[in-house]
């Protein structure tokens, strides 16, 4: 397995100019001290960000928008504050743990341990990360006395990509649909190549610049450092170079499910299914994930079983199967394996077991597809579906690489820019 990361990271090198694969990662600047003050019209002031409005709220806190006042434009920014002991998302928590899905598009932090550490391996990840594609942290303020964390980050105006509208229609034309597929692409090239494995690709967390020109990916708080991969990826004078905080290299949260259920990657799952597994990729990390018996069981017939026999591994393979995923979503407006109630057992059951159909048309534009397998090989619609075929293939073994995705034969992406500036 090692060799498709190998020639991806060749092709890295090759592909840049500067004989640099990417940018080396950012410095996060870390504060331990915090002043909180009102400006004359009475907004707070955080250290030297000046608070605006309110962008988002997510399990654990809530993003706004601040202006930084150190900087001569007073540069925009986001600001994520996260309270340590947050009592909502600790219930939320029990709920899941007793498989109570509060949504099936929310991501799953099963048994993710203390809110503490979940944050400080978020952090941890965001400040190996420096890409264009990759929303980025720059500043971590740890407000020991009343038990909050902010994270400063680079803010991405443009919010989350929204991509069907209440009929579950799409709402982005194909064009669109290439560019964010082609960001994603590069995104997760370099966070498998610094040894990240995101866990949690979906629309939601991709963001659009002010311009809606281009996507980056964000929301690492189930994201996965694995220095196995790291060390396949980049070579070991590379990785040895690393400065790794040791919360990264803690696996214990392999051993628990994460991820949002109708992106999950077969083999995360494979565990409802009775089929004999997938096999285990020679680069996969080495920790293995429990048995889900104590999943919803919704239709007493069904005759799957939560396969325990063999213990299935988590790799970068996961993270190109939601971009199939995502892709199908945005090129359709609706995901790609849709149970006949919400069981997220059905659900599991259906990515498992069955394979995805188009629709007649995709994107806003209504672009023929050809069908399942289209016959005219010139087609736009043949290219798409092939893409989608080798992203949603079942085994992770013979699922497409994102080097192939990139360079290979797939012409989706090829006639667009390769790289862009990695800076942001
Ligand atoms: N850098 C950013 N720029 C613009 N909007 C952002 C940024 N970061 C997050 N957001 C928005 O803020 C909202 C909350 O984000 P946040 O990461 O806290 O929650 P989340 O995505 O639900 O993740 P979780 O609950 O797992 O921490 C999201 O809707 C997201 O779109």
């Amino acid at each position: 397995m090692s060799s498709d990361i190998d020639s991806a990271s060749s092709a890295h090198a090759a592909g840049d100019p500067s004989g640099l694969p990417f940018d080396p990662p950012g410095s996060v600047r870390m504060t331990a001290e915090l002043h909180y003050r009102y400006s004359d019209d009475r907004r707070p002031i955080v250290n030297q960000y000046l608070r605006g409005h309110r962008v988002g709220k997510g399990q654990h806190g809530e993003v706004w928008v601040c202006w930084d006042l150190s900087s001569n434009n007073r540069r925009e920014l986001a600001i994520k504050a996260v309270k340590r002991n947050n009592p909502r998302a600790e219930k939320m928590n029990m709920l899941r743990r007793r498989n109570i899905p509060a949504s099936s598009h929310t991501p799953l932090t099963e048994k993710l341990g203390s809110l503490e550490h979940k944050i400080r391996k978020e952090i941890a990840i965001m400040k190996k990360c420096r890409h264009g594609h990759v929303v980025r942290l720059l500043e971590v303020i740890d407000d020991k006395l009343n038990d909050r964390i902010y994270m400063v980050m680079e803010y991405l105006s443009g919010g989350e990509i929204k991509w069907r509208n209440e009929q579950n229609e799409p709402v982005l034309q194909v064009d669109q649909c290439r560019r964010i597929c082609r960001d994603v692409i590069l995104g997760l090239e370099y966070l498998h190549y610094q040894g990240i494995i995101h866990r949690d690709i979906k629309p939601a967390n991709l963001l659009w610049t002010a311009d809606r020109q281009m996507v980056k990916i964000s929301d690492f708080g189930v994201s996965h450092f694995s220095y196995a991969q790291r060390l396949a990826a980049a070579g070991r004078g590379n990785a040895l170079d690393d400065a790794n905080d040791p919360i990264l290299l803690d696996d214990s949260d392999l051993s628990k499910r994460a991820g949002t259920p109708p992106f999950l990657a077969p083999e995360v799952i494979a565990e409802y299914n009775g089929d004999p597994s997938p096999s285990i990729s020679a680069s996969a990390t080495s920790t293995t994930l429990p048995s889900l018996r104590s999943a919803p069981h919704i239709g007493s017939s069904s005759t799957v079983r939560p396969n325990t026999s063999q213990r299935l591994q988590i790799t970068k393979a996961i993270d190109v199967w939601a971009l199939g995923v995502t892709l199908y979503c945005l090129l359709f407006g609706k995901i790609p394996f849709r149970p006949p109630d919400s069981s997220e057992y059905m659900l599991y059951n259906i990515i498992c077991k069955n394979d995805w159909e188009p629709e007649d048309t995709m994107g806003y534009d209504r672009l023929p597809t050809g069908g399942r397998k289209p016959k005219d090989k010139k087609s736009e619609g043949f290219v798409v579906m092939n893409l989608l075929d080798k992203l949603l293939e079942k085994d992770p073994n013979k699922r497409m690489t994102l080097d192939q995705a990139k360079v290979r034969q797939f012409s989706f992406c090829a006639y667009l820019p390769p790289y862009l500036p990695f800076y942001v």
